[in-house]
């Protein structure tokens, strides 16, 4: 029995888009669905009982970042994951690929893997296909992720093409890595930048592995959103329809809406506990800033549509001084109505999928929101 496995439920009349569930060994989890991030083992300022509490169904947590603190080892000896934070819902870990090209100022990518500096202490370090597995294994989640290259944007096409031959054959390693295929899934990662020729070869390579999931990478890091968009238009239809599909590192709300129109089941993104950081709300009626002055004697809810906990007890008046304090208590508010705000906007866009009227759902949800507002 392979440890994740897809149900499909129910394709859309009106687009791409579908339900579906994910079933993994710590429960199963309804799709199209957010994921919130818990980079070094916490959703930033939050518990497990209230991301429980808003429904987050399951977690991401970060391969590079947990062998740099507090070290796989120390995870291993406390159980793993779901032990070591405290959580007994599914858990996703990235490879650390990604972290190790966004986070180190010094990388040199070989076949063997990529030589890079560690973005804390400056030793040298060095990560293979073989030892991100060791690490995911070691860390224990439900889902692991394939080690990739995720190029900048934009790249030469001789570049992007070589890099996914590349990223080809390290998914392949990983396979042949992998200790505990009976209780971890492993998803293998779709690179090609925009080039179309280059998705359908990185997805014909991972598809003839037969990975129990699949990601798309290489988006949301910095192309414009018509470019996103074109992309998973001719790169989602590529993947078996019969498992899961993964759009890696998006997060606001039109292209989380877009992307399940286009067929994507997963979603994640520090965007949501990254502006909570600085103040900023995630709303039904647009982007709400509240450490903004004009919000000092604003005694109404952040966001008059939301019923999460934190809309029907504070206000913004408060939540904007608390902020203003630099008081943790203020960015744990913010952090948990944007988490809420996200994982209820899926719920919406399964129940619209549920009732076939998604595309109705998105032109009311940008009218109401203020997308495409000149
Ligand atoms: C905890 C963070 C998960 S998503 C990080 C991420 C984000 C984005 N935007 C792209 C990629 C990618 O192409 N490959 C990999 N492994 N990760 C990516």
């Amino acid at each position: 029995m392979a440890a994740v496995t897809y149900e499909l439920k129910k394709t859309c009349k009106q687009s791409g888009a579908r339900l579906g569930t994910i079933h993994t060994p710590h429960g199963s989890i309804d799709t199209p669905m957010f994921m919130p991030v818990g980079t070094l083992a916490t959703v930033k300022t939050l518990s497990p009982e209230e991301l429980e509490d808003m429904n987050a169904q399951i977690i991401l947590s970060n391969t590079y970042h947990l062998w740099l603190r507090p070290g796989e080892d120390i995870v291993q000896e406390a159980g793993g994951l779901h032990s070591f934070m405290n959580w007994d819902r599914p858990i996703l870990t990235d490879s650390g690929g990604f972290q190790v090209f966004s986070l180190s100022d010094f990388r040199n990518i070989k076949e063997e893997g990529v030589h890079f500096r560690n973005h804390i202490s400056g030793e040298k370090l060095f990560l293979s296909p073989e030892k991100a597995m060791q690490i995911q294994n070691a860390l224990g989640p439900d889902i692991m992720m394939a080690l990739d290259e995720c190029p900048p944007y934009p790249a030469e096409e001789s570049y992007m093409k070589a890099s996914v031959e590349r990223t080809s054959r390290w998914a392949e390693r990983c396979l042949e890595a992998h200790q505990n295929k009976e209780t971890q899934g492993l998803f293998g990662i779709i690179q090609g930048g925009e080039y179309e020729h280059l998705r359908k070869q990185s997805a014909d390579d991972l598809i003839s592995l037969d990975f129990p999931g699949y990601a798309i990478g290489g988006l949301s890091v910095g192309e414009p959103k018509d470019v996103m968009n074109r992309v998973l238009e001719f790169t989602t239809p590529l993947l078996p329809s019969h498992k899961p599909r993964y759009l890696m590192g998006v997060g606001s709300a039109d292209s989380l809406i877009d992307g399940a129109i286009r067929g994507v089941d997963m979603f994640d993104c520090v965007l949501p506990t990254r502006i909570a950081r600085n103040g900023a709300c995630m709303t039904n009626h647009g982007r709400l800033v509240v450490r903004n002055a004009a919000y000092a004697r604003d005694f109404s809810p952040i966001d008059r549509d939301c019923n999460c906990h934190v809309c029907r007890n504070y206000s913004r008046a408060y939540i904007r001084h608390l902020i203003k304090s630099n008081e943790t208590f203020g960015f744990r508010l913010t952090s948990y109505h944007n988490l809420y705000f996200l994982l209820d906007l899926m719920k919406k866009v399964r129940e619209a999928i549920m009732e076939d009227r998604l595309l109705d759902f998105r032109e009311e949800f940008f009218e109401q929101y203020g997308f495409n507002r000149p």
